[in-house]
């Protein structure tokens, strides 16, 4: 995809999240000057909009320094607004590099059932292969027969192999193989599908830890990624799964899902000013191509409904 229609699809994904910001906004501007009830409304409207009370804070903090030469109008608070997102963003916009060795790198794709991760990882082997890299995927989530299917349709549309096992079988062997596989062939990033069950955190801690036993008998550096997929729509939820997955897997880095067609995208900040966790890439759509690293100012001006 070219990057201009990257760039129009991440505006048209925040536009819900932008609109909500701006209808949130609305009637706070016939006022002569920022006083300090225009600016609790404001913070208000922010905290509304799912950035999190700590950055609407700060941009109120922003706003009561500012003079407004240019006149109080939306248009400059929308760019204030960006400006702050955007300092919250630029330092934990990483994207996932392949720098592991010995190869594979090996990368753990966590998160709840429904959260985007099969997507999620075709998504981010593909993006893999266009860097020329080679992938292998690991159907780790056994727990479902039908996200093992899944994940197969995946693996041969974007082109890649998989390694893969019986319903219910032990997830850990099928890392195992995968690692093994991988290091014979010299392919580059494994990457591993695990089970969303985290209405049992006990199971799933148990699966997790065993699965970090096995790969470190084979290579004491996996898995060298542990990356929870979001799923924004959620809303706060979503940072509430941060907090549960940073104690049950030990979280190196997210990935937001689902940010396109939802009025909660304010959310990635929020994430980013609570958890300071890399955030490696976002999704904005189904497709393999809907998934990339973000630039942080684009993103940010893109939140607060401006142009690029
Ligand atoms: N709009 C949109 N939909 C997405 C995005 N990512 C995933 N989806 C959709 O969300 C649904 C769930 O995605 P899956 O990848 O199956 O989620 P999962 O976490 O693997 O879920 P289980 O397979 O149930 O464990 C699917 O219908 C996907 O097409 C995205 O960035 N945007």
């Amino acid at each position: 995809m070219s990057e201009a229609s990257w760039l129009d699809r991440l505006q048209a994904g925040f536009r819900k999240t932008s609109e909500r910001l701006g209808d949130n906004l609305t009637g706070l501007f016939n006022r002569a000057a920022l006083d300090e009830q225009t600016l609790d409304e404001i913070e208000e409207a922010l905290i509304a909009s799912d950035l999190g009370p700590a950055t609407a804070g700060r941009i109120r903090v922003r706003l009561a320094g500012e003079t407004f030469p240019l006149g109080l109008t939306e248009t400059a608070v929308r760019e204030i607004v960006a400006e702050e997102i955007e300092k919250i963003l630029a330092p934990v916009a990483q994207p996932l590099e392949i720098d592991a060795f010995p190869r594979p790198q090996v990368i753990l794709i966590v998160g709840v059932n429904g959260s985007g991760k099969t997507t999620t990882i075709a998504k981010l082997g593909h993006l893999f292969l266009e860097q020329d890299y080679g992938v292998l995927l690991a159907a780790g989530d056994t727990f479902r027969a039908a996200a093992i299917g899944q994940l197969k349709v995946w693996a041969d549309r974007i082109g890649v192999p998989i390694i893969s096992g019986p319903e219910g079988g032990d997830s850990s062997a099928i890392v195992f193989d995968g690692v093994k596989k991988a290091t014979a062939e010299g392919i580059d990033t494994l990457i591993v599908d695990t089970a969303g069950r985290l209405q049992n955190k006990k199971d799933l801690m148990d699966e997790l830890a065993k699965i970090r036993r096995v790969l470190g008998r084979l290579n004491p550096a996996a898995p060298h990624d542990v990356v929870l997929v979001l799923d924004a729509t959620t809303g706060q939820n979503a940072l509430s799964q941060i907090e549960v997955f940073k104690e049950v897997a030990g979280v190196t880095g997210l990935i937001m899902t689902k940010l396109d067609g939802t009025a909660r995208g304010g959310v990635l900040v929020a994430a980013a000013e609570r958890y300071g966790l890399p955030i490696h890439a976002i999704g904005i759509g189904e497709g393999m191509n809907d998934l990339r690293p973000f630039d942080p100012r684009v993103t940010a001006r893109a939140i607060a409904g401006l142009p690029a």
